[in-house]
């Protein structure tokens, strides 16, 4: 496949989460790895990629951190985040012009070690199909549900972790995010929306070391990974 001619991409990086569930003093964006912020980490992912022309920050609207980091000489855009992650990311989709980046893709702050090769392997396998899509890693151990025991064994088959940057075409995933916020659904990741309103959404498979930090073990987890990378 040669590579396709790549159109001029913006990219939106939800930043405006509290964290809760990292149990920290300070949104786990600010946190600390290896002498630079998780949010700078990841805003370089993203500039390190010819590809992506455009980046908008959804921050919280009352962020008195972001200043305080190096980035805030930068010429990122600044949009103000909302109550969810999926409001943030509409928000700041809201003013993306759709014919100038007629492609947005969508890479959490919290998501620090994504590989520059992932992202462009997501980018130029959903270029060339023409079809948005998604980094994800398939499912690797045995899963269960239920609450306090199993209720089910889920197949794990066809099971992926759906992780980000998420790709897809401006205008559509605009649509289609506004439309599944009004109609009330759950939207978690962009995909989501997309699957709602009946796109299709490519799978790429990424590196399972793309991990979100969540709660407080995910710093140490993230500080190793980033070690073995040097
Ligand atoms: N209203 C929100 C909520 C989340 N995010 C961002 O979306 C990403 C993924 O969300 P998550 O990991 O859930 O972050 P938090 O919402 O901060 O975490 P928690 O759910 O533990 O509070 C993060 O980069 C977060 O900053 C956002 O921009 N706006
Ligand atoms: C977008 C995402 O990272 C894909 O796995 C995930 O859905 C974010 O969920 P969160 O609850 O906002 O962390």
């Amino acid at each position: 496949m040669t590579d396709p001619v790549l159109p001029a991409i913006a990219a939106i990086m939800p930043a405006a989460g509290i964290g809760s569930r990292m149990q920290s003093s300070v949104p786990k964006q600010y946190l600390q790895l290896h002498g630079k912020t998780i949010l700078e980490h990841s805003v370089a992912k993203l500039r390190s990629v010819p590809a992506i022309q455009q980046l908008w920050l959804a921050l919280a609207a009352d962020d008195p951190y972001f200043d305080t980091t190096a980035l805030a000489n930068d010429d990122i855009i600044r949009v103000k985040g909302g109550d969810e992650r999926m409001h943030s990311v509409l928000n700041a989709l809201c003013f993306i012009d759709e014919y100038q980046y007629p492609w947005v893709l969508v890479h959490d702050a919290a998501r620090p070690l994504v590989r520059k090769s992932d992202i462009e392997q997501l980018i130029k396998r959903c270029i060339s199909s023409g079809e948005g899509g998604i980094l994800a890693c398939r499912v690797r151990d045995t899963m269960k549900r239920g609450e306090n025991t199993v209720s089910e064994t889920v197949s794990r088959e066809h099971l992926w972790h759906a992780l980000t940057p998420q790709l897809f075409p401006t205008a559509i995933l605009k649509a289609a995010l506004n439309d599944a916020i009004l109609a009330g659904i759950n939207v978690t990741d962009e995909a989501s929306a997309m699957e709602w309103a009946g796109h299709k959404v490519l799978l790429v498979e990424g590196h399972s070391d793309n991990i979100k930090i969540t709660q407080p073990a995910d710093l140490a987890l993230a500080a190793f990974y980033l070690e073995q990378s040097i």
